[in-house]
């Protein structure tokens, strides 16, 4: 694909989440619910949260995208996230997964593990978390270590993109890794995306949001689409965003506002550049 049609697919995908408003629900966590339901309703999209087994398999054969983001876990999740897992793949439904915290905890680390299996469409991360998953399910990452100290990154998103690939040949899907520069991968082409703002370090659920977002693009076009329209859409916003805000309070607040308001030519225009690695 010409960096020229990928930019017009990135306007599309904008212009079609808007349009056509498909309900994207989750499983995420209790800390940035809110933020990640603002931000999917900001582009578009329609949320609704579940914590129950039948609800998440109730809903999935009615939505259009899913996103699951790991970052408090309840007991009931054993049961929840492999009968909606199921039940998305039965119907053939992509959805997103935010490893969030993996290295943490039995019934984290088991949950991750059976995903393998039946693996989402894109999985977005910072690059502590991608490389983590990447060596969970034994894949070739070029970095030994699979711990994660919390839920912040400890290593750069360069030295995840070897993971990065690995995980998006393996799910046939694209990989997001959240950085000062974010990267997006199908596994071949390596995109770069700019911009942003490291006041996003400073809101909990920037990243949360970033991949519920990822999910409701993920229904309206293909996942490696998806992830760059999410991303960029991020960075174009956070930038600008930055510029009014007075700290991350009034962040929070413009950078909904501002995604709420750009053009899918700003999403599209966005800094970006991409390379076979
Ligand atoms: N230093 C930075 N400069 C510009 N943008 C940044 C910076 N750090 C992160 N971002 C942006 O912040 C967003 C969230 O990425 P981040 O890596 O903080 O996610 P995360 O660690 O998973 O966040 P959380 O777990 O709190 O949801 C992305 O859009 C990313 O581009
Ligand atoms: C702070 C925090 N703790 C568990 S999930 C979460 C949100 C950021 O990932
Ligand atoms: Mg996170």
């Amino acid at each position: 694909m010409t960096e020229r049609e990928l930019r017009k697919k990135i306007r599309q995908a904008v212009e079609a989440a808007r349009k056509e408003c498909p309900l994207v629900p989750s499983i995420t966590n209790t800390v940035t619910i809110n933020l990640v339901a603002n931000a999917q309703l900001a582009c578009g999209g329609s949320a609704a949260m579940v914590y129950l087994p039948d609800e998440g398999e109730a809903i999935s054969s009615i939505c259009q995208a899913f996103y699951i983001n790991m970052g408090t876990l309840f007991p009931v999740y054993a049961e929840t996230l492999p009968r909606t897992i199921r039940a998305l793949a039965d119907a053939g439904k992509p959805w997103v997964l935010d490893p969030v915290g993996i290295g943490l905890g039995s019934l984290r680390t088991e949950l991750l593990r059976q995903m393998k299996a039946m693996p989402p469409a894109i999985v977005r991360g910072n690059a502590s978390e991608i490389i983590a998953l990447a060596n969970l399910w034994g894949l070739d990452t070029g970095v030994a270590k699979d711990g994660v100290r919390g839920v912040d990154a400890t290593d750069s998103v360069d030295s995840a993109v070897m993971a990065a690939r690995a995980l998006a040949r393996f799910i046939h899907g694209a990989v997001a890794v959240s950085g000062a520069v974010d990267v997006v991968t199908d596994g071949d082409v390596v995109v770069r995306s700019y911009g942003g703002s490291p006041l996003f370090t400073k809101v909990t659920g920037s990243g949360c949001s970033l991949g519920g977002v990822c999910a409701v693009y993920a229904a309206v076009t293909d996942p490696f689409a998806a992830a760059i329209t999410a991303v960029n859409m991020y960075n174009a916003a956070g930038k600008r965003a930055e510029k009014e805000a007075r700290g991350p309070g009034s962040f929070e607040k413009i950078f909904l506002d501002t995604m709420y308001n750009l053009s899918a030519d700003d999403v599209a225009s966005n800094a970006m550049d991409a390379c076979k690695a």
